[in-house]
Parts: C-alpha cells; structure tokens; sequence
C-alpha cells in the first residue's frame, strides 16, 4: 500500500432493515469477510439491532459500529441512546456529524464535538463525517467547509485526539444520488485535507484514515482506493447487499 494506513471499509446501513433482514445481512457479511492484515470491515447498524448483531458478530472480525449516540451519560433524553450505552455492546466505532443528521436533526458543530468528545471517552473510535453541499462546491468553498467542521472537533479535543478517530469525507451531492466524485476529485479533496491537518500535527495527518463516502459502489470502488489520500469507504447504499459490500471489501484487502 504505502502509506502505512490500514483501510476501512464502513457499510452505513442508515435506517434500513428490519430484524431478520438486519440478522440474515450481518450473517452473510460475517460468512463472506475474510481477515486482513490491510483493511478492517465494518457494519454501523440501528441501534435497536445492536444486540442481535454484536451476537451475530461474535468470534467474527467484522466490527460493529453504531450511526448515532447522546453524549451525556444518562438522564432525561426521551428517545436517546447514550455513548455509554454503546459500549456495553462492544461497539467499537460510532459515526457523528453525518450530513444526514446535521440536516434533519438539528447536529451543529457543537454537538458534533460533544459526540466525538464522549465517543473518545468511552473508548469508541469516532469517524467524524464532513462534508460540502453542491451549492458550496459550486460557490469554490468546499475545502473552507470541511476545515471549519473539523476544526470545531479539534477546538474540543485537540488534534492528537485524532490518533483515535477517522474522518469519512462526503460530498452531500453524492450521497444515495448515484453522482460519485470522480476519483481525482475525491483524491484532491482527501490530500489538501490531509495537508491542512499536517499543519497541526504531522504525524496524525499522516496516519489518519480518511474515507471517501457517497455512492461507492462495487464498480467504482476500485479506482476511488486506488488514490493514495483514500484510505477506506462509508458506504450506505450498497452496504445493504452483502455481496457488492464484499466485492467493495475485496478491493480494499
Ligand atoms: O454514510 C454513507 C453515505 O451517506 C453514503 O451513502 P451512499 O453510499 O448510499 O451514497
């Protein structure tokens, strides 16, 4: 590979899938993943079928991740899930400030931080996700965008903090809309990122992963890793099917 990093492929299931779908989907990834000294496998399910599947994932080396947690410990949040919660079901990664949540569910850079920073404390790995809208991609701000996002989590935890988290960059144009970034779109984005990071810190923008997230697919997998700066996919629509999951997985192993 070169760079060091180790790559993760990331099935974000959104809010898909009811009880024996979700077990029969997870069974199917768990008979078809292979180990890999190169890339982990991930699958970020609903919360209320965590504890099916961290039973289905047992003695597998597919992680299991959730897509959105509270921040405080416990208290009166009717109808959240906390931070800690998660952890009690071995839920080793946690997705925050997906474009999908910041649009409909009120996620600020604030609560964004506030997620990442109790993630980190209870020992789940964040995968913070970033990412521009048409309209400012069009407008030539996309990178003043993503540094101002990331830059909220830093202004909380501190860079070094991210020696324990990810960064998933989505274009929001390409989300479930079948429009990938080209490759070298993609790449471009991942290495100026990657460059304004090292001004902070150069080794954690060295080993940070950065997945490219929005329409990856088991045809345009290929390519979009094959760039230096892309170090894994969050994948929503084609993580649903465990075989085009694992042919993007095969990929990246
Ligand atoms: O979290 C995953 C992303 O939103 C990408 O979703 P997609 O692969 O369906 O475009």
């Amino acid at each position: 590979m070169g760079t060091g990093r180790k790559r993760l492929i990331a099935g974000n299931w959104k809010m898909n899938c009811q009880r024996a779908a979700a077990l029969e989907l997870a069974s199917s990834v768990v008979e078809l993943s292979q180990a890999s000294e190169n890339a982990d496998l991930l699958i970020c399910v609903p919360s209320i079928h965590l504890a099916d599947i961290e039973k289905c994932l047992q003695d597998s080396q597919v992680k299991l991740g959730a897509q959105d947690a509270h921040w405080a410990e416990s208290g009166a949040y009717t109808g959240e899930t906390s931070v800690s919660m998660l952890e009690d079901y071995r839920v080793q990664y946690l997705l925050v400030g997906h474009s999908e949540r910041r649009e409909m569910f009120g996620d600020s850079d604030e609560r964004v931080a506030n997620k990442f920073e109790a993630a980190l404390k209870n020992g789940i790995k964040p995968i913070l996700c970033i990412g521009e809208s048409l309209e400012q991609r069009e407008q030539g701000v996309t990178l003043d965008v993503l540094k101002s996002q990331v830059q909220a989590v830093i202004d909380r935890v501190g860079i070094k903090a991210f020696e324990n988290a990810a960064i998933a960059y989505e274009p929001i144009w390409a989300i479930g809309t079948g429009v990938t970034a080209t490759p070298e779109q993609a790449q471009e984005v991942h290495e100026q990122l990657r460059h304004w990071l090292a001004t902070h810190d150069q080794a954690i923008a060295d080993g940070l992963q950065i997945l490219y997230g929005g329409s990856m697919n088991a045809a345009n997998a290929e390519t979009l890793l094959a760039q230096p700066d892309i170090d894994g996919g969050l994948i929503g629509g084609a993580s649903l099917k465990a075989d085009d999951f694992m042919k993007i997985y095969s990929v990246a192993r």
